[in-house]
């Protein structure tokens, strides 16, 4: 067992979701230790190829490493370290939860939603403008998704300076959730539309109306509301209604939630990143192998490629707790060539 697979077994007792105990699976069964395992191998060819250039220095004609072989080993490796990095968002996301900033004006009921969606009375919930100061978080599972709810401060003008520093947290949290709930409770201008879509391109940006408890009292609000909202669904989502105090049409929201997320179907044998240990190790070696295609193109010598190639072994090396020897290279160098030396 090597080190990837001892932190799956701390990952597979840790489990909170269906998801999270299929990739720590994975991990424990060896399926990443075995596609790190093939990467290094090839890795290993490649640099024991270009050190045997090295030994044979004084012969200069003497290319053992066929340079256009190397190079395409080395993109299809590069290209197959970007796709376990990629992995690490879906699999972060599924570890930590979803994250789900509930964000809008003071008193529009953020606090009271996020009570809602975790089934507890984690905020206080108030009819004062500014409940809320300081960021809340906590985690729940739907449909079998970790989702991490932040409720934030309200936003307004304020010469409050507890507040501001809470209303700056809560931009904060808008840019490192996944999914904004844009939470109202009143029509917004045009202008604010506007001011919240840019900052939030790039995430899924939800805008739910609270209160609607209130406005079926008032038939004509509701109406004035669906139609503000209505003309404006053909890029994003069509606003739903809600109300956080009675629960009526949370369900929806929650659906809303899950589809946003949109977490892809997971297997045992997927090879996904959890650990950010992991992925940072492989973002070093993706580095390292970027310069050695960069070295190859400006015809660089071995000894130069050799090293960033070492150096790429030394960090897939780090995840599995293997250590790259120059004995190994050594040993690789007889294991595929007979030489007399
Ligand atoms: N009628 C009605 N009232 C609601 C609803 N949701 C929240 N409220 C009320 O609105 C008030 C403000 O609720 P909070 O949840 O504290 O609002 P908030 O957005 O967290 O406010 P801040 O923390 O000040 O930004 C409270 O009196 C709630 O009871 C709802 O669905 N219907
Ligand atoms: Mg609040």
């Amino acid at each position: 067992m090597d080190l990837s697979q001892a932190e799956a077994v701390a990952d597979l007792i840790a489990s909170t979701n269906k998801a999270t105990h299929k990739m720590a699976l994975s991990q424990l069964k060896g399926h990443f230790s075995n596609e790190l395992s093939l990467l290094r191998e090839k890795l290993l060819k490649m640099t024991s190829l270009l050190e045997l250039e090295l030994d044979f220095s004084d012969h200069e004609e003497l290319e053992f490493a066929d340079r256009s072989e190397l190079q395409a080993l080395a993109e299809e490796i590069n290209h197959k370290i970007t796709t376990l990095a990629h992995s690490f968002e879906t699999g972060n996301a599924l570890k930590q939860g979803v994250a789900v900033a509930i964000v809008g004006k003071t008193n529009v009921g953020k606090s009271t939603l996020l009570n809602r969606l975790l089934h507890e009375e984690k905020a206080i919930v108030s009819d004062i403008h500014g409940t809320t100061r300081d960021v809340i978080e906590d985690t729940t599972l739907i449909d079998g998704i970790t989702f991490r709810f932040i409720d934030t401060a309200g936003i307004r003008k304020t010469d409050d300076v507890v507040e501001n520093i809470g209303i700056e947290r809560t931009f904060q949290k808008m840019e490192e959730a996944k999914i904004v709930i844009w939470l109202l409770d009143e029509q917004p201008s045009a202008s604010e539309i506007e001011e919240m879509k840019l900052k939030n391109q790039g995430k899924k940006l939800l805008v739910v109306f609270n209160k609607m408890d209130k406005l079926e009292n008032d038939k004509l609000a509701f109406d004035k509301f669906t139609h503000s909202c209505g003309s404006d669904s053909s890029e994003s989502e069509a606003p739903l209604f809600i109300s956080a105090r009675t629960g009526e049409n949370v369900s929806s929201l929650e659906q809303a939630l899950v589809k946003a997320a949109d977490i892809p179907e997971i297997t045992e044998n997927d090879v996904i990143i959890t650990s950010a240990r992991h992925y940072e190790a492989l973002l070093r070696a993706h580095d390292s192998l970027s310069r050695v295609l960069e070295s190859m193109e400006m015809g660089m010598s071995g000894d130069i490629i050799a090293e960033d190639l070492k150096m790429v072994l030394e960090e897939l090396g780090e995840i599995t707790g293997g250590q790259i020897s120059s004995q190994e290279t050594l040993n690789n160098i007889f294991k595929h060539f007979c030489i007399g030396k």
